[in-house]
């Protein structure tokens, strides 16, 4: 049995987490992580811990699912104490970006802005649309619950990497995430990442590419958050077997 750890264990995923690794007859939760108390029983046998580096010790491999800070506090924590992780939280910064890469150097990571394999295959396929239809004006909205705390979203932002990336553009310079007043007519090359919060909605994210007479809509919605912790737990059983590095979900898929 795979021992996993689950680093913000009370969380909406966190807690999803727990479960999906409790009913996979090959892993077990060995170790829980959270910055007060959980609000449920902790697994038989399992840890709870607020010190990521006890949470480390506990545990073969671990999934975080948290906010940036403590990603940060994870990874400088697994310096010490080099273990497989699979990452899913979004909004990090670019020094926080840096540290999961120097991390990688050491141990396999696994980062994914989202873990669903509809994702991973809407990725590649925005990136051939924007290079095959050069033309066309390339438009993001993504679509999120009342919490989400960033924006826009880790998946939002990954697509419009990947559509800058078709047409050999950097995101950095064209990406605008938002329109208000006299904003002058749209350019050529701009990519639009815009957000939406409202509601549960898990997660719904529209890649449209606009031209005269005609636009494509390239839509991915998730309609259960149990696909990105399903996801997450098949990563961690997969990223145990590779060596040190940065990996990302296409790779475990096999896209
Ligand atoms: N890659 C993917 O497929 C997906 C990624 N995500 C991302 O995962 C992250 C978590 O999402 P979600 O579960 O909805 O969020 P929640 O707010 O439900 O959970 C966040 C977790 O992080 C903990 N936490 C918050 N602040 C801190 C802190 N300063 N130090 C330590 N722990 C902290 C929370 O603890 P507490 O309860 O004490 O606040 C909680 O356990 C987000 O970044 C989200 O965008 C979400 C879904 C899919
Ligand atoms: O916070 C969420 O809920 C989600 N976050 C991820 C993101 O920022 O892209 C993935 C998913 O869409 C749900």
């Amino acid at each position: 049995m795979l021992k996993v750890g689950v680093y913000g264990a009370n969380g909406r995923v966190g807690q999803l987490l727990v479960k999906n690794l409790t009913e996979d007859s090959e892993t077990q939760v060995a170790a829980l992580c959270e910055r007060d108390k959980i609000d449920y029983h902790a697994p038989e046998g399992s840890l709870v811990t607020n010190d990521a580096k006890i949470f480390l010790d506990s545990c073969e491999a671990a999934i975080d699912f948290t906010v940036p800070e403590a990603t940060e506090a994870l990874l400088k924590a697994a310096l010490k104490r080099p273990r497989p992780l699979v990452i899913g939280t979004t909004g990090l910064n670019d020094a926080q970006r840096a540290l999961l890469e120097e991390a990688s150097e050491i141990m396999p990571i696994l980062y994914a802005t989202n873990m669903s394999a509809g994702i991973a295959l809407l990725k590649k396929l925005v990136q051939m649309t924007a290079e095959k239809l050069g033309d066309f004006d390339i438009e993001i909205v993504e679509q999120h619950h009342r919490y989400k705390k960033d924006a826009p979203s880790g998946t939002a932002l990954t697509l419009a990497e990947f559509a800058a990336k078709g047409r050999g553009l950097d995101l950095e310079k064209v990406r605008v995430s938002g329109r208000d007043g006299i904003t002058g007519e749209r350019s050529k090359d701009e990519i639009g990442v815009m957000a939406i919060r409202g509601g549960d909605v898990v997660g719904r994210h529209t890649v449209g590419f606009y031209n005269d007479g005609e636009f494509i809509e390239l839509n991915h919605t998730a309609t259960s958050r149990e696909t990105f912790s399903k996801g997450a737990v098949r990563a961690c059983k997969w990223l145990v077997n590779q060596p040190a590095g940065l990996y990302d979900i296409s790779d475990c898929l096999g896209l």
